[in-house]
């Protein structure tokens, strides 16, 4: 598990930990991580490199002044931009001058030439201190570095995210690697901010020690994903491992149902249960679905309900679902349809999965404030329907109703799931998982794990359809399930 903490509790952390420590420990722990890290993605030996610093004032720039210590005392070439010289960490200047480092300021004439030619530049302007978009100098500098054809390492964050929302609002950096200290911050693992922080590098500063358990933010690896999964026994027949009822497409949507049906068949259900009006192109290609077309209701026991992938305008078909003493999961129209009071004052549990634009619909903003904010956007959407919430898109979340649970992260997603009806098939799948027995998070998290995974074998590289996707999702179990014992 990866796991992520708001700037607050890092702070209250960092205090407890830093006075058991003698004065300055935690900042030469951090400082030799980075220049470890430096050392790495610089193109060649630290010795004759050409290293820029770009120095806030805070600790950030102190943690940068004294990683670029450590490459100048390795034969590097440093210079600090200072952005504020009188208020620069004192004592990390002192350590840069010693080993022979130089400084200069943001508007000096040499600064565009010094970053244009820099092999590697750190960004040391703010980390978890930062608030706003960037100031005017410090955005002057973003804008020279994006011209600059040097690696950049971002110092705990890129300068000019939001570190608890993952929100970009101006300038900011873009990095190839971000050096993180203690733990993750929420910005590190959601979009926008994730796209600017490049690859991300923890640097174990022993903070775990008094880090709280429970994370805002986690993110299931590997491990986690094969303990969830369900697995028969010998004990095991179709009805004991639950039957996930589809209630999806159209005459005109029927591709659909038959994407839901492709995508429930491998969520670990013993049987799919099909109701609308697509019976014959589900039947054509799943043969094994049980189909029937009066509505959920007289359809017979299933064990959880995916409602309105394709299902056009009719309500009833949602309405019967939600009236089920079983878990829902409402996708596409299903969201639409949806009455919010049912949704809340149901007692079974209900699984809400819209896109951006489906989440924006439902909190009345636009689809580019909810791609700004996902975070605020997945956890006001789970509060004001008292459900799961999985937002799809660049960076799947998961949330509870609940704001000390932390909200999931995917971190298996791929662009190339952005095609027509991949939706479906997560929607089919996480159902299936839901009739399985997961509680709802585990059940998306699991779900989007999986598709995720399923969309990156599918696509190797290439365009890929939503069918495809489908049919790589018993590959992506296998190779989750492979490295633990017992699984079947
Ligand atoms: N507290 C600790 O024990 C440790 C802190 N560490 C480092 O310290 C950092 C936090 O240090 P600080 O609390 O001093 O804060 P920062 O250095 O992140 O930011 C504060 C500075 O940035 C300026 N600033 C704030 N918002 C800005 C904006 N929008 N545009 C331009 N400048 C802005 C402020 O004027 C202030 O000078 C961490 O990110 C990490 O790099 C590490 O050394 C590990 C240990
Ligand atoms: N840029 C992206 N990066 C990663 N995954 C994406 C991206 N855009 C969309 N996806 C994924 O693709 C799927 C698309 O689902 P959806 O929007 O419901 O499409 P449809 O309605 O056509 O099925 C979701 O799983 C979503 O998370
Ligand atoms: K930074």
């Amino acid at each position: 598990m990866r796991s992520a903490h708001r700037v607050e509790t890092v702070r209250t952390a960092e205090r407890t930990l830093m006075a058991r420590l003698p004065e300055g420990a935690l900042m030469q722990r951090a400082a030799a991580g980075l220049a470890a890290a430096c050392a790495d993605v610089l193109p060649r030996r630290v010795y004759g490199s050409r290293v820029v610093l770009l120095t806030g004032s805070g600790d950030n720039g102190g943690d940068t002044l004294y990683a670029g210590a450590r490459l100048a005392r390795r034969g590097a070439g440093v210079t600090a931009v200072l952005l504020a010289p009188d208020r620069t960490h004192p004592d990390a200047l002192r350590a840069l001058l010693r080993a022979g480092g130089t400084t200069t300021t943001a508007h000096s004439a040499t600064t565009p030439t010094a970053l244009a030619r820099a092999d590697l530049v750190l960004d040391g302007i703010v980390g978890i201190g930062g608030r706003g978009g960037l100031r005017p100098d410090a955005a002057h500098l973003a804008d020279l570095l994006a011209d600059s054809p040097a690696t950049v390492v971002a110092v705990d964050l890129p300068s000019g995210v939001e570190p608890d929302t993952g929100e970009v609002r101006g300038a900011a950096v873009r990095a190839d690697l971000t050096v993180t200290f203690g733990t993750h911050k929420p910005g590190l693992l959601v979009d926008p901010a994730r796209e600017y922080a490049g690859s991300v590098r923890l640097i174990d500063i022993g903070l775990a020690e008094t880090l709280p358990p429970t994370p805002a933010l986690e993110s299931l690896q590997h491990a986690d994903v094969a303990a969830l999964l369900p697995r028969p026994t010998g004990e095991s027949d179709k009805y004991r491992r639950g039957v996930v009822g589809v209630a999806a497409g159209s005459t005109r949507y029927p591709g659909a149902a038959v994407l839901a049906v492709a995508g429930a068949l491998r969520g670990g259900a013993g049987a799919v249960r099909y109701v609308g009006a697509a019976t014959e192109a589900v039947l054509a290609r799943y043969p094994e679905t049980l189909v029937s077309n009066t509505g959920p209701k007289k359809a017979g026991r299933v064990q959880a309900w995916v409602a309105g992938p394709g299902a056009g305008d009719d309500p009833t078909p949602v309405a019967e679902a939600l009236a089920s003493d079983v878990p829902v999961l409402l996708d596409a129209d299903g969201l639409r349809l949806a009455d919010r009071d049912t949704v809340r004052t149901r007692e079974a549990p209900t699984l809400m999965t819209p896109h951006a634009g489906e989440a924006a619909a439902l909190l009345g903003v636009s689809r580019e404030e909810v791609e700004a904010a996902r975070l605020t956007a997945v956890r006001d959407l789970a509060r004001a329907y008292d459900a799961t919430v999985l937002l799809k898109g660049s960076t799947t979340l998961i949330a509870t109703p609940d704001p000390d649970t932390p909200v999931r992260v995917n971190p298996t997603g791929t662009p190339w799931l952005a095609t027509a009806g991949s939706g479906d098939v997560l929607s089919g799948l996480a159902g299936s998982l839901l009739a399985a027995g997961l509680p709802p998070l585990d059940a998306a998290s699991t779900a989007a794990y999986l598709h995720g995974l399923a969309g990156r074998y599918a696509a190797d590289g290439a365009p890929t359809g939503a069918h495809d996707v489908a049919e790589a999702i018993p590959a992506a179990w296998r190779d989750i399930t492979r490295t633990v014992p017992y699984h079947p």
